[in-house]
C-alpha cells in the first residue's frame, strides 16, 4: 500500500470534515509479538488482507479477512489502515500531528483506540520506552510547540471503569463527576489539573512518570472491588492553556488519548460471574461511543452522549469542528471479535460514502436522495436490555450480509425513509422494472414501477437486514404484487393486469430485492383515440408530456380535419386556397383517409417549409401561442385541453378510489 505524504493524509484528514464526515476511521493491524512467531514456526498465514479501494473513494481502503471457518470473505471499508510494518510513528506523523496545530488554534482533539482484547491498542497509544506510542510522540510535539509560542501544557489521566469515573494521578475512592458549564464545556469534578491548574509538564520525561504511573498503578476502583482482572477504559487529556491564568478564556485545546477496553463476545463461555458483568459493561460503553461516532458521521441532530459517560466526558472534544481519530486495532490472526470490531467501526465510515454515492445516484436514476437510518437502529443501542441480545444481532447482521455490514432497519414499504447503502457495490440501480399496468377501458393506465437491482458487481452486494418488525421487503413486494393481481382479478371495473412481455425479468414483480428502493409509481396518461403513453415525472416532464400529447393530438386532430372538411372549410385552413381544397377533395375520392400524418402533406404540394411551420403551430402550447394559432387550430387546441383535463380528472378519480379501497391494507 502507498504511503501517504503528511500533505495527503493532511488532506485526508481533513477530508471527512469538508464532506460531513466527523471522525475519521483507520485500521492498525498489530505487529506480532514475539510469542506469535515462536509459536507458528515460521508459518504465519496473513489473515487481513488490505486493498486500495477504488472507485468513488479512492482514499480508504478495504478490508478483508481469512475466515477460516467458512469461505466467506467479508469486505470492510476504513479510512486507512496501517498495516504490521508501520509503527506509532507513522500514524503520529499522517494522522495526529496535522492534529496538534488545531489545538494551538481553539481546537479540541481525540484519539481513540478500539478493538478486540489483545489487539494492540495499548501498545499504539502509550507504546514502550523503545517504541512510544501516540501519547508520548504527541506530548513532546505539543510541549516543543508550547515553548515556541508560550504556552502552559497540563494533563490529566482517568479511567472509566463499569461506567464510573476515576482520577488516575490522584488516586481517590471519589467519583471523577461529569458536569457541563454554561458555554457547553465539560467540567470533571475531582479530576486533578482537569480544571487548568494541573500537573504542569515541563518535559517530556515527567510526563513519562505520572503517565505510566498513573496507567500501572494499582488503580483505586480496583482497591475497591478488590478485582484483580479489572479492564477499563483509560484515558489522558492534554490541556494546552494560556499562561494568563486570570484570563476568562484560559484553556485554548486539549487533546483526549483513550485507551479503551477491548472488546469482547460476552457470551464466550470464560465470561462468568463478575467477568460477565464487566465484560457487559465495557461492550455497553462500546457500543454507546460507536453510536456517538455514527450519529456524528451521520450528522444526526440528537447525538446521544448521555449514554455513557465516556462519552459524556469527551462530549465537549467531538462536537462541531474538533478533529477526532478513531484507530481500529486488529488482531493480526484470526480472531472472530475483531471482525465485529472491524464491522462497527466500518459502519460509520460508510457514511459519507453513501451520501456521495447516493447523490451521484440520484442524478443518474432519478432516484430520491437518502434519509440515514437512526443509529438507535443500525446500530444496537446501549445493551442495557442484553449484551447478548444485541451481540446476537450483530452476528445475525454479519452472517446475513455478504459484503460491507450496513445500517439497516425495517420500513414500510412506502414510509420517506431510505435504506441505507454501504458502499458504491451496493447501490441499487433502478431501471429494471416490473410493470403492472392497470387499465380502465381507455381512459387511462397507470404503471406502477417495481425497481430492482441492476447492480452489475452482484458479488459485491450486501443484503441489507431487516432488523426491525415489518416484513422483509420481499415480502412486501410480493404482498403487493398479490394484492394487485386480486384487484385485477376482482375488480368491477374490468381492471387488467398487464405484465410486459418479451423480457423476462420484466415479466415478474422481483421478489429477491436484497434491500428495498421505494418503488416509484409512475403514471402514464392518455390521449385522445390516438393513445400515447407518457411517463410523469417533474412537473416539467409532466408539462412536456403535456405538450407532446397536445400536439399528437392537434396534429391528429388537423388530419382528421383535411380527411372530412368540406371544400369551404379547407380553405379557411391556413395554407390551403381554392386550388388546394380540390385536390384534397379528389384524394378522398380516390381513398377515404388520404392523410395519416403531417408528411401526407407532402402530397397537396406544401413544401417541407409549410409543414414545418405547421407542426410548430400545432407544437407545444407556448410555441402555439407565440406562433398565434389561427382561429382553427385555437378551437382545436381547446377541445384538446378539455379532453386532457377530463383525462386527468379521470386519473385522479381513478387514483384516490383505487388507493382507499385497494392499497389502503398494504
Ligand atoms: N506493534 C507491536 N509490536 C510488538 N508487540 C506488540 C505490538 N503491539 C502490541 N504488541 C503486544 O501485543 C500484546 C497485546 O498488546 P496490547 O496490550 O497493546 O493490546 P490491547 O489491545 O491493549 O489489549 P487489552 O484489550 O487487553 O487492553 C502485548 O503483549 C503487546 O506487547
Amino acid at each position: 500500500m502507498d504511503s501517504p505524504t503528511p500533505d495527503s493524509a493532511r488532506l485526508r484528514a481533513n477530508l471527512g470534515s469538508i464532506l460531513g464526515r466527523k471522525v475519521r476511521i483507520v485500521g492498525k493491524i498489530r505487529a506480532s509479538t514475539d510469542l506469535e512467531i515462536d509459536s507458528s514456526n515460521g508459518v504465519l498465514a496473513p489473515w487481513i488482507s488490505v486493498r486500495k479501494s477504488d472507485g468513488e473513494s479512492p482514499e480508504s481502503v478495504t478490508i478483508s479477512f481469512g475466515d477460516q471457518s467458512t469461505s466467506r470473505k467479508d469486505t470492510y471499508r476504513l479510512d486507512y489502515c496501517y498495516e504490521q510494518d508501520e509503527g506509532a510513528d507513522q500514524i503520529f506523523s499522517r494522522e495526529v500531528k496535522p492534529m496538534i496545530s488545531g489545538i494551538f488554534g481553539g481546537l479540541n482533539a481525540s484519539v481513540i483506540a478500539y478493538g478486540a482484547r489483545g489487539s494492540g491498542k495499548t501498545h499504539t497509544i502509550q507504546g514502550s520506552d523503545e517504541n512510544p506510542g501516540l501519547a508520548p510522540l504527541a506530548m513532546a510535539e505539543i510541549l516543543s510547540t508550547s515553548e515556541e509560542v508560550g504556552r502552559l501544557v497540563t494533563m490529566s489521566c482517568y479511567e472509566v471503569y463499569q461506567d464510573h469515573v476515576y482520577d488516575l494521578l490522584e488516586p481517590k475512592e471519589q467519583e471523577v463527576l461529569i458536569m457541563e458549564d454554561a458555554e457547553g464545556r465539560i467540567q470533571l469534578k475531582g479530576l486533578s489539573q482537569a480544571s487548568l491548574t494541573g500537573v504542569r509538564v515541563n518535559t517530556i520525561a515527567e510526563f513519562h512518570k505520572f503517565y505510566f504511573h498513573g496507567c500501572t498503578s494499582r488503580k483505586p476502583a480496583q482497591k475497591l472491588t478488590n478485582d484483580v482482572s479489572h479492564r477499563s477504559h483509560k484515558g489522558l487529556i492534554v490541556h494546552v492553556s494560556h499562561n494568563n491564568k486570570d484570563s476568562d478564556t484560559h484553556l485554548v485545546g486539549k487533546m483526549n488519548f483513550v485507551d479503551l477496553a477491548g472488546y469482547e463476545d460476552a457470551r464466550r463461555k470464560s465470561n462468568d460471574g463478575p467477568h460477565l458483568v464487566e465484560t457487559t459493561r465495557i461492550n455497553k460503553s462500546l457500543y454507546a461511543l460507536q453510536n456517538v461516532i455514527y450519529a456524528l458521521n451521520t450528522n444526526e441532530i440528537r447525538v446521544p452522549y448521555r449514554e455513557s459517560k465516556l462519552t459524556r466526558m469527551l462530549q465537549d472534544s467531538l462536537v462541531g469542528t474538533n478533529q477526532t481519530l478513531m484507530i481500529t486495532c486488529l488482531n493480526p490472526y484470526f480472531c472472530q471479535d475483531t471482525i465485529h470490531t472491524v464491522s462497527l467501526a466500518s459502519r460509520s465510515f460508510q457514511i459519507l460514502n453513501r451520501l456521495c454515492i447516493d447523490s451521484t445516484k440520484k442524478i443518474k436514476t432519478g432516484a430520491r436522495p437518502m434519509a440515514f437510518c437512526s443509529p438507535k437502529i443500525g446500530i444496537p443501542k446501549t445493551p442495557s436490555t442484553s449484551v447478548k441480545k444485541h451481540n446476537s444481532q450483530w452476528h445475525a447482521i454479519e452472517k446475513k450480509t455478504s459484503g460491507v455490514p450496513s445500517a439497516m432497519k425495517g420500513r414500510k414499504l412506502f414510509d420517506g425513509a431510505h435504506p441505507i447503502i454501504s458502499s458504491k457495490q451496493d447501490v441499487f440501480l433502478l431501471n429494471e422494472h416490473s410493470n403492472l399496468e392497470l387499465a380502465t377501458g381507455n381512459e387511462f393506465s397507470a404503471t406502477l414501477t417495481l425497481l430492482e437491482d441492476n447492480n452489475t458487481e452482484k458479488e459485491n452486494n450486501s443484503s441489507l437486514v431487516n432488523e426491525g418488525q415489518s416484513p422483509p421487503l420481499s415480502a412486501r413486494l410480493q404482498e403487493l404484487s398479490n394484492s394487485l393481481k386480486s384487484l385485477c382479478a376482482s375488480t368491477p371495473l374490468n381492471i387488467k393486469m398487464q405484465l410486459e412481455g418479451g423480457n423476462s425479468r420484466n415479466s415478474q414483480v422481483c421478489t429477491d430485492l436484497a434491500e428495498p428502493k421505494t418503488p416509484t409509481v409512475e403514471h402514464s396518461l392518455r390521449f385522445n383515440d390516438n393513445w400515447e403513453t407518457a411517463t410523469i415525472g417533474s412537473p416539467r416532464e409532466i408539462f412536456n408530456m403535456c405538450s407532446s400529447g397536445l400536439k399528437n393530438s392537434l396534429v391528429q386532430e388537423y388530419v382528421r380535419f383535411l380527411n372530412s372538411a368540406s371544400k369551404e372549410e379547407l380553405k379557411k385552413l391556413h395554407g390551403i386556397g381554392e386550388k388546394r381544397a380540390n385536390y384534397i377533395l379528389e384524394l378522398r375520392e380516390e381513398s377515404p383517409e388520404p392523410f395519416k400524418d403531417l408528411n401526407d402533406l407532402k402530397d397537396i404540394g406544401l413544401s417541407a417549409k409549410q409543414i414545418c411551420q405547421l407542426s410548430l403551430h400545432l407544437g407545444p402550447i407556448e410555441d402555439a401561442d407565440a406562433a398565434k394559432l389561427s382561429w382553427q387550430n385555437k378551437c382545436t387546441i381547446d377541445v384538446n385541453r378539455l379532453t386532457l383535463r377530463r383525462n386527468q380528472k379521470a386519473y385522479m378519480n381513478f387514483g384516490n378510489s383505487y388507493r382507499t379501497s385497494k392499497l389502503g391494507h398494504l
